[in-house]
């Protein structure tokens, strides 16, 4: 497989110093199976004290970074900033920052465009509300986002993209294999279409909504699915099991 299994751990807004440190001795003492990337993204103001903890294996990411490198846009952080605590990877596009703070298709786009730019890896999120899979249009929803992404986007080596169908984010409804391997295989094909051959076979496409140490060898085992962006679960010791679920 040319592509490298890719479990990412997104804290949301959850953690403090005492809970965050247990989480990183866990990670730091547990066994990982070969050939898979790890990246966990806890809140923004812990980032430096979970990147200086935390084994330099295991990668961090910020959960949301602005568009311009600096400037009077009071609570925002930069990817240069990432960058200098040696941070390697932001998620960007994830529907809480999409619904919640209204971030649209475009400004997460330019988001996504300047943070790769700077050299930071992004998790680039996209994903179908539960009315919107009832009305049939998933597919044109995804594509309508990445689309989005593509006009600012050319080059899509350090993208992964997380199709993360928002009604299975902390719903406990986890999409089934099937589910998500349809959708991520039209994501797949859509990246030959309109990106190139090479783009759609060395871009990780990775499955978030709900996963948990029972499900995600399940969804491991199909052919489009690349890993995961796990949320809940990310802060108990079943991330592990995630992390070693194509093992
Ligand atoms: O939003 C998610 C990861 O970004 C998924 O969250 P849950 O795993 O808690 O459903």
């Amino acid at each position: 497989m040319v592509r490298k299994f890719f479990v990412g751990g997104n804290f949301k807004m959850n953690g403090d110093h005492a809970s965050l440190m247990k989480i990183v001795e866990n990670l730091n003492t547990s066994n990982f199976a070969e050939d898979v990337e790890v990246v966990i993204a806890p809140p923004a103001i812990y980032l430096d004290f979970v990147r200086k903890s935390v084994r330099k294996e295991i990668e961090v990411a910020a959960q949301n970074a602005y568009k311009v490198s600096k400037g009077a846009y009071t609570g925002e952080i930069s990817p240069e900033m990432l960058k200098d605590l040696n941070i390697g990877w932001v998620i960007l596009g994830h529907s809480e920052r999409r619904t919640i703070f209204n971030e649209s298709d475009e400004l997460i786009a330019s988001k996504i465009s300047h943070a790769l730019e700077v050299g930071i890896k992004v998790i680039a999120c996209i994903g179908e509300r539960l009315e919107e899979r009832e009305a049939g249009v998933t597919n044109d929803v995804v594509t309508k986002q990445l689309v989005a992404i593509s006009q600012k986007v050319k080059d899509w080596t350090n993208v992964v993209i997380a199709y993360e169908p928002v009604w299975a984010i902390g719903t406990g409804k986890v999409a089934t294999p099937e589910q998500a391997q349809e959708v991520h295989n039209y994501i797949r094909n859509w990246l030959i279409k309109n990106v190139s051959e090479e783009t759609s076979l060395n871009t990780r496409i990775i499955y978030g909504g709900s996963v948990t140490g029972g499900n995600s060898s399940g969804l491991a085992q199909k052919l489009d699915i690349d890993g995961f962006l796990v949320g809940g679960a990310s802060l108990k010791p079943e991330f592990v099991t995630i992390i070693n679920s194509r093992a």
